[in-house]
């Protein structure tokens, strides 16, 4: 995890608790005392299962107003996410789903003008954004003639189009096959860090985590652990069997994972992979250090 005092702030949640409009009373929230902070260049894995409340705080994220909210949240960024009247995009599961172009390039020139982007900029701007998310080859192609991947594709480079600091991110690979999963995750996280825009994925799937991320885990509207990726997968200096943080919460572990556990109870050595390759890796260098 980089260092968080190195890092500015985005958006800071201080003690949120929150309700559905309808529920005048506030007896039933949605989130209860969530605080946490979202630095510039972040990437956090909003990580729970279904009905924790991963989408409700996206939104209260992207400043929506159709909750009752008690407590503070402040926007920090400096242009788009300075949020006092626009929401920030949250790209969402359906392929497609939000976009209102009929075409990628369309879609992205729309959006500019909602959000109000200065008139002569806005097709230099999509053209830079098609490009920059490599979709030159289909970015006329009406939508109906894209790939899911492509339509996912198409709604990040959108959302990226209008908000250059935070991207927020509603388990955008539900639906995806492996490859289009592999082939987003590689884009996003490539412009990720080249220009430092901060992430915000809501996922159940744990190979998703990697190991540059922050974990925040999300259960029955509460945020109920936080820290880096390393902390998240570790299991204590004897390789206690449960002594994670993410076995002692119940959550699953990727097979890398758990493989690399079964290794180290024999070669304490090793070091915590994040894909089958790293796993693969460190054990080959093992051996050849034998
Ligand atoms: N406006 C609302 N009024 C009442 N209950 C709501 C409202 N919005 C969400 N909920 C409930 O709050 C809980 C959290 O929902 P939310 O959609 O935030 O979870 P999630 O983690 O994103 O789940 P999923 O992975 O299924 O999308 C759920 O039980 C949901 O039914």
């Amino acid at each position: 995890m980089k260092n968080i005092l190195e890092k500015e702030p985005l958006i800071i949640c201080e003690r949120l608790f929150v309700y559905p409009m309808e529920d005048e009373a506030m007896q039933f929230p949605l989130l209860q005392d969530v605080s946490l902070t979202i630095y510039k260049s972040d990437w956090i894995q909003l990580y729970g299962w279904n009905g924790s409340g991963k989408s409700t705080l996206l939104k209260i994220l992207s400043g929506s107003t159709q909750y009752r909210v008690e407590g503070n949240i402040q926007w920090l960024g400096d242009d788009q996410t300075d949020q006092t009247a626009i929401l920030i995009p949250i790209v969402q599961q359906q392929p497609g789903a939000g976009l209102i172009g009929a075409s990628a390039w369309e879609d992205i020139v729309l959006l500019l003008e909602q959000y109000r982007v200065p008139e002569k900029t806005i097709i230099p701007l999509t053209n830079a954004i098609i490009r920059r998310f490599a979709m030159t080859h289909f970015s006329h192609l009406p939508l109906e003639h894209l790939s899911g991947g492509q339509l996912q594709l198409a709604a990040i480079a959108g959302a990226a189009a209008v908000s250059n600091h935070l991207l927020l991110m509603d388990e955008v690979t539900a639906m995806l096959d492996s490859e289009m999963v592999q082939l987003i995750m590689e884009q996003l996280r490539t412009i990720h860090n080249k220009q430092k825009t901060a992430v915000v994925w809501a996922t159940q799937k744990e190979d998703e985590i990697m190991r540059t991320d922050r974990v925040l885990v999300v259960q029955q509207g509460q945020v109920t652990d936080e820290g880096s990726a390393e902390q998240w997968f570790t299991r204590n200096k004897q390789s206690e069997e449960g002594s994670s943080r993410c076995e002692q919460l119940q959550f699953a572990a990727p097979l890398y994972v758990q493989l690399f556990w079964q290794l180290q109870q024999k070669n304490s050595s090793l070091q915590l992979p994040f894909s089958w390759n790293e796993l693969i890796a460190e054990v080959t260098q093992t051996n050849e250090h034998k």
